[in-house]
C-alpha cells in the first residue's frame, strides 16, 4: 500500500509522506514503550516497596509526553500530507491525461478519469489524514510490546511473537475477501452510474418510443447487480472480520492461561501477572484495531490500483525536438489501422483493421473530398491525420515529415477540426469561437463568423455574441452549434482544415454559405472534406472513394462519373434524394 502510494506520487512529491511515516513510526514505538513501562510500574506499586515507583512514573510521564508531542505533529502533518497528496495526484492525473493520445479518451475512460479525480483521490486523501496513523500504530505498537515483554517474561514474549504469523494469515485472508468483493462492488457501482447517466441522457428517445414509464432494463439490471454486490460484501465479508477479532481474543486467552499457569507453579508473582495481563490486553486491542481498519485500507488500495493503472498508461511517444514540415500537404503511405479495443480499464488489444493499406495525398492548397458508405473509415482517416492514434502500419506525413516526428504543439497548430459531434463549452458564443485563437482581433473574429455564416445567427440573437450557449451548447439549434464550431476552426487559421460532415446539420441556405467558405479557403489551405452533400464534393480538386477501409476510386467529379463506378452510384442516389428533398420543400 505504502509502496503503491509512493509510486502514485512519484519521487518528487513523496518526501512529505516519507517524513510522516517516520513520525508515525516514532509515535507507535513511544506508545508501545509507554504501555510496556506499566509492567515495572504496576509490579513495583503492588510489590513490597511501592515507594520505588517514582522513577518508573517519571519514565512513563516522559514517554507519554513525548508520545503526545509526536502524535500532535502526526495529526497536523497527516492533514497537510493528505491535501498535498490530493493536489499531487490531481497534477499527475492531468499530466498523464495530457500526454495520452486523444484517441484514448473513449466515453468510458473519460468517465473513469472523472471518477478517479473526484472519488478516488478524495478517498486516498484520507489515507495519510485518517487511516495511516492507526494502521502504523496497530502494527508497530504490538511489535514494540512483544519485544519489551522479553525484559519481563521471555515465555510470554515468545507466545506473543508466535501469535503474529497466525494473526497475519487470518488478517490477509479476511481482508483479501473484502478486497475482492469490494472490487466487484466498485465495478457494479460504476456500471450503475453509467446506466443512470445514459438513462437521463436518453429520455427524449425513451419518451418518443413510449419506454419511459416501464423504465429500461439495462438500468434495472445494473441497479440490481449493484444491490447484489453490496449484499455480498456485507454477507461474505463479515465472517472474515469476525474471525480476525476472534483470533485476536484467542491470543489474549492464551497469554492469560500461560501467565496463570506460571503463577500457580510459583515462577510469577501476582503483581507481575496483573502487569503482563494489562500488557497483553493492550497488545490485543492494538492488533484488533488493524482488523477494523483492514476493510478501509483494502478499499483505498483498490482505488490506488485503478489510479496507478491510469498513471501507468503509456504516453504517446513524442519527438524530443521535432522536425518542421516543409508545407501543409498530407501523405498517407500504405496506412493500415486497427482501433485498440475499448474495454473498461486500461488493457487494450487491437481489433479488426479499419483501414487497409491506404495511400492518399492531400495537396496544399486544395480541396479533397472523402466519400464512402457509413463505417468505411472516413473519420478514422481524419483522426490519423491529426495523430489521435498512430497508424498500425505505414506512415502519415505532413509536409514530408512523419507526424510522429512533429512536435505535438506544432502538429496542433497545423491542423484544425470541425467534428461530426460538435462540442461547445458552457460560456458565450464569443468564448466558444475565441477558443480557436484567444488572441484574435475583433476583425479576425468577424471574418471567421462571416465565413461560417455565424454572423447572421449573432445578429438575430438578442444577446448577440454574449449569448450563452448552455451546457454543451444545448441553448442553440444543431445548425447554430455547427456554425459556431466552423467559425472556431476558421479562426484558428491552421493550414490544414478537416471538415467532418460539417454541413450535416445545416439547411440548404446556410450550407451554401459553408460551401462558399470552403471555396474561399481552398486557395490558401489544405482542406479535407468528409461530406455526403453534393455541392462540396462536386467542386473538390480530387475525390477519394473509401469502401471497407480501402481507397477504391480517385479523381475529379467528371472523371469519376465517366468511370461509372461506386461514385456514380453515390451521385445518382444523392441526386435523387436531394432532388426529392428540394422538390418537397418547394
Ligand atoms: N474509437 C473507436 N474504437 C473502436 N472502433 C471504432 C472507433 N471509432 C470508429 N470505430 C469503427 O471503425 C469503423 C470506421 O469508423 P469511421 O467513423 O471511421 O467510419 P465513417 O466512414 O466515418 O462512418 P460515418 O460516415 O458513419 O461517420 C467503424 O466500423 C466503427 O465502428
Amino acid at each position: 500500500m505504502i509502496r503503491q502510494l509512493l509510486r502514485a506520487l512519484g519521487p518528487e512529491d513523496s518526501g512529505p509522506l516519507k517524513r510522516l511515516l517516520i513520525l508515525l513510526t516514532a509515535a507507535a514505538v513511544l506508545q508501545g514503550v509507554a504501555f510496556a513501562l506499566l509492567v515495572p510500574l504496576l509490579r513495583t506499586l503492588l510489590g513490597p516497596d511501592p515507594h520505588d515507583v517514582w522513577p518508573w512514573l517519571a519514565a512513563l510521564g516522559g514517554c507519554s509526553a513525548g508520545y503526545l508531542a509526536v502524535q500532535a505533529a502526526c495529526l497536523s502533518s497527516g492533514f497537510t500530507v493528505g491535501s498535498g497528496l490530493a493536489r499531487a495526484l490531481h497534477h499527475r492525473l492531468a499530466d498523464t491525461a495530457l500526454a495520452l493520445p486523444v484517441g484514448w479518451f473513449t466515453p468510458g475512460r473519460a468517465a473513469e478519469l472523472g471518477s478517479l479525480a473526484s472519488g478516488s483521490v478524495i478517498q486516498l486523501m484520507n489515507v495519510p489524514a485518517h487511516l495511516l496513523r492507526p494502521c502504523v500504530a496497530a502494527l508497530l505498537t504490538p511489535a514494540t510490546l512483544a519485544v519489551a515483554t522479553f525484559f519481563f517474561d521471555w515465555r510470554v514474549a515468545v507466545a506473543l511473537l508466535a501469535s503474529a504469523p497466525v494473526l497475519a494469515a487470518v488478517y490477509i485472508w479476511s481482508t483479501s475477501v473484502v478486497q475482492r468483493l469490494d472490487q466487484g462492488r466498485d465495478t457494479a457501482s460504476r456500471e450503475a452510474a453509467d446506466r443512470v447517466l445514459e438513462f437521463a441522457r436518453s429520455q427524449p428517445v425513451l419518451r418518443a418510443f413510449g419506454r419511459a414509464a416501464e423504465g429500461y432494463t439495462e438500468l434495472d439490471d445494473a441497479l440490481l447487480a449493484q444491490a447484489r454486490a453490496d449484499r455480498a460484501l456485507i454477507v461474505r465479508g463479515t465472517p472474515g472480520l469476525v474471525t480476525f477479532a476472534f483470533a485476536a481474543r484467542m491470543v489474549l486467552a492464551l497469554i492469560l492461561a500461560l501467565t496463570v499457569e506460571r503463577l500457580l507453579d510459583g515462577s510469577l508473582t501476582a503483581p507481575t501477572l496483573i502487569a503482563l495481563a494489562v500488557l497483553a490486553a493492550r497488545f490485543v486491542d492494538a492488533v484488533s484495531a488493524a482488523g477494523d481498519l483492514g476493510a478501509g485500507l483494502r478499499t483505498a488500495q483498490n482505488s490506488l490500483e485503478r489510479l496507478n493503472s491510469v498513471l501507468g498508461e503509456k504516453p504517446f511517444p513524442q519527438p524530443f525536438a521535432g522536425q518542421r514540415p516543409a508545407d501543409a500537404s498530407v501523405l498517407f503511405s500504405g496506412v493500415t489501422f486497427a482501433y485498440p479495443s475499448t474495454d473498461r480499464g486500461s488493457e487494450s488489444h487491437p481489433s479488426a483493421p479499419v483501414l487497409d493499406a491506404v495511400t492518399l495525398r492531400l495537396p496544399a492548397p486544395g480541396v479533397t473530398a472523402l466519400v464512402g458508405p457509413s463505417g468505411a473509415g472516413k473519420t478514422t482517416v481524419a483522426r490519423l491525420l491529426a495523430r489521435f492514434f498512430d497508424a498500425t502500419e505505414g506512415t502519415v506525413a505532413i509536409g514530408g515529415v512523419d507526424v510522429r516526428d512533429i512536435h505535438p504543439d506544432q502538429l496542433t497548430a497545423m491542423v484544425s477540426f470541425v467534428f461530426q459531434d460538435v462540442f461547445l463549452f458552457g460560456g458565450t458564443i464569443e468564448d466558444n469561437v475565441r477558443l480557436g485563437d484567444p488572441a484574435a482581433t475583433d476583425e479576425q473574429l468577424r471574418r471567421a463568423a462571416a465565413l461560417a455564416g455565424l454572423d447572421r445567427v449573432v445578429t438575430e440573437l438578442p444577446d448577440g455574441w454574449a449569448t450563452r450557449v448552455g451546457e454543451g451548447g444545448t441553448a442553440l439549434s444543431g445548425g447554430q452549434r455547427q456554425r459556431v464550431s466552423i467559425a472556431r476552426a476558421v479562426l484558428k487559421d491552421a493550414p490544414i482544415l478537416v471538415l467532418d460532415e460539417a454541413t450535416a446539420a445545416l439547411d440548404p441556405e446556410n450550407e451554401s454559405v459553408v460551401d462558399a467558405a470552403v471555396s474561399s479557403l481552398a486557395h490558401e489551405k489544405t482542406l479535407l472534406v468528409i461530406a455526403h452533400r453534393l455541392r462540396t464534393v462536386q467542386t473538390a480538386d480530387q475525390i477519394l472513394v473509401l469502401e471497407d477501409g480501402r481507397i477504391t476510386e480517385r479523381g475529379t467529379h467528371r472523371e469519376l462519373l465517366a468511370a461509372g463506378g461506386t461514385y456514380t452510384a453515390f451521385w445518382q442516389q444523392r441526386t435523387t434524394t436531394e432532388g426529392w428533398r428540394l422538390g418537397a420543400a418547394s
